[in-house]
């Protein structure tokens, strides 16, 4: 197996990658392309989707050649990927019939309203885990069959076909055209029953939505098909939603295992075991990696202003050129001087579900300056990942004993004994952050006997560095009270 390789395909929101790790589970060669982000309106977020199969073609290619790996030594493929982005195209030409409509998309507002009305909130939760909002692909689907023009009785002939990224790029690197997903991703569509197993024959008619657009799913770890790489061809052995992948890939198999991702945004997500926990603090249930025996569920929550709000500094307050300049910044000075931000630029996420909060930085004395305002800004990363800690212990009914983190705001060591500190919880960052890649090699590893179980891959990532928490516990209670009182003063604005 030495000469032998895992390939990741990690297609994320703004660009494409390719990753190869070899039997140690180290990297040994990355390719990277971006791509472009169209707003057509306000709120509205496409990608198009034969981009994104050129450029992952591209970077997949460009990453072998790289490494000087030939097509023989690929042992498999493993497929993660931005979820609930929807793509649909013509069964025969392969032709998207739209740009794809991207998980940030704010578009199905009032599709969503409807759902509500209809009276579909608790079902919806009860059947799918999810709460109703066109974050999810369901409402995408159907805008796009209302809107685009034919595609409702190209899809009642059954010429249509329905995705997230994962199916198109299988369906595109296959030469059957496998039309396929696996459970992680399904689970976000909205009209998956994650108890079942099952679409939901309920949900596909509440939105007019055929079943032929469908895909079949299956468990994350098993054999999709086979992709043609020169004149080999390479089983596709593994494909999960890239949340998912980051959870399996940190190696949370056990239920109370839970990762962090610091990207733009925050996903948190907390293995809880074969038995699903409906949440009452706002979280999503969610499934994580299965395999032909285990199909477990996973609590989850997200913080839309993660390391976005570093960017805000640079961006629009220009006061940093560099995100990590923040550290130095933040270890400047002694606390945050009585400074809160509150980044609920776009409304606050879970726990609070409130699209009308706006953000606020409180609390500034004449003593304030930038670096308060740097620290502020990576405590409130830390702020709002606890709180969705705080909810996922509440909900799962159990105490973390380790938060995992990955993602490209770990590298800032403030942020990470920060979050230890307020969360009163181990926070351990991976030797390589690449987990997400990491996690669907695995899977793919997995299923063609390149790892023989999962005991073989304890030891690939080990731990780079743990912060443990060190702040006593009135500090920590005063921190979190003045967190908020701050969040309160940002609450129902217009
Ligand atoms: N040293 C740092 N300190 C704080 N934030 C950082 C640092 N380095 C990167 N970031 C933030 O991390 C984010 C990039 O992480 P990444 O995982 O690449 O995000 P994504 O996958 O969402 O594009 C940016 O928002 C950036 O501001
Ligand atoms: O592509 P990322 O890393 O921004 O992840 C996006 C998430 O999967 C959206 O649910």
């Amino acid at each position: 197996m030495t000469d032998q390789y895992i390939l990741a395909l990690d297609q994320g929101t703004t660009s494409s990658r390719a990753v190869l790790f070899n039997v140690n589970g180290k990297i040994v060669g990355t390719a990277q392309r971006e791509f472009g982000q169209h707003y057509p309106e306000a709120g509205w977020v496409e990608h198009d989707a034969m981009e994104i199969w050129a450029g992952q073609r591209a970077v997949m290619t460009e990453v072998l050649a790289r490494s000087k790996v030939k097509h023989e030594q690929v042992t498999a493929i493993g497929i993660t990927n931005q979820r609930e982005t929807t793509v649909i195209w013509d069964a025969i030409s392969g032709e998207p019939i739209h740009n794809a409509i991207v998980w940030q998309c704010r578009r199905t507002s009032k599709q969503c309203q409807q759902l509500k009305q209809q009276g579909l909130e608790e079902y919806i939760q009860q059947t799918t885990g999810l709460v109703i909002d066109p974050y999810f692909s369901a409402t995408k689907i159907a805008w796009l069959l209302e809107h685009v023009e034919g595609a409702r009785e190209r899809a009642e002939r059954g010429e249509l076909r329905f995705g997230t990224i994962d199916c198109w790029l299988l369906w595109n690197l296959t030469e059957g055209r496998v039309h396929a997903t696996d459970h992680t991703n399904a689970a976000r569509t909205m009209l998956y029953d994650i108890h079942n197993r099952c679409w939901d024959v309920k949900l596909l008619e509440a939105l007019d939505i055929p079943a032929s657009l469908l895909p079949q799913v299956k468990p994350s770890q098993s054999l999709f098909g086979h992709a043609q790489l020169g004149p080999t061809q390479v089983p596709i052995a593994g494909m999960a939603g890239d949340q998912q992948a980051a959870l399996f890939g940190q190696q949370c198999i056990r239920p109370g295992m839970a990762k962090n991702t610091y990207g733009t945004g925050c996903f948190l997500l907390m293995h809880t075991g074969t038995k699903p926990v409906a949440s009452t603090h706002g979280l999503i249930t969610t499934l994580a990696c299965s395999d032909k025996n285990e199909t477990p569920y996973a609590l989850e929550g997200s913080v839309f202003m993660g390391g976005a709000c570093i960017q805000w500094l640079r961006d629009e307050l220009g006061l940093i050129r560099d995100a990590s300049e923040t550290q130095a910044m933040a270890e400047s000075v002694e606390d945050n001087g009585g400074a809160y931000l509150v980044p609920a630029f776009t409304g606050l996420g879970a726990p609070y579900w409130d699209p009308d909060a706006r953000g606020a930085l409180v609390g500034l004395t004449r003593g304030c300056n930038r670096n308060h305002i740097a620290r502020a800004a990576l405590e409130a990363i830390a702020y709002q990942s606890h709180d969705l800690l705080d909810a996922m212990q509440q909900d799962a009914q159990m105490t973390l004993t380790e938060l995992k983190v990955d993602g490209g705001a770990v590298a800032n060591d403030f942020l990470m004994q920060f979050q230890a500190d307020i969360s009163a919880t181990p926070v351990t960052r991976p030797s390589n952050n690449e987990t997400t890649a990491a996690g669907a090699a695995y899977l793919a590893g997995l299923q063609v006997g390149f790892w023989p179980n999962r005991e073989a891959l304890a030891g690939l990532n080990p731990p780079q560095q743990q912060f443990l928490p060190k702040m006593d516990s009135d500090q920590q209670q005063q921190l979190q009270q003045g967190w908020q009182q701050a969040v309160g003063q940002c609450r129902h604005h217009r």
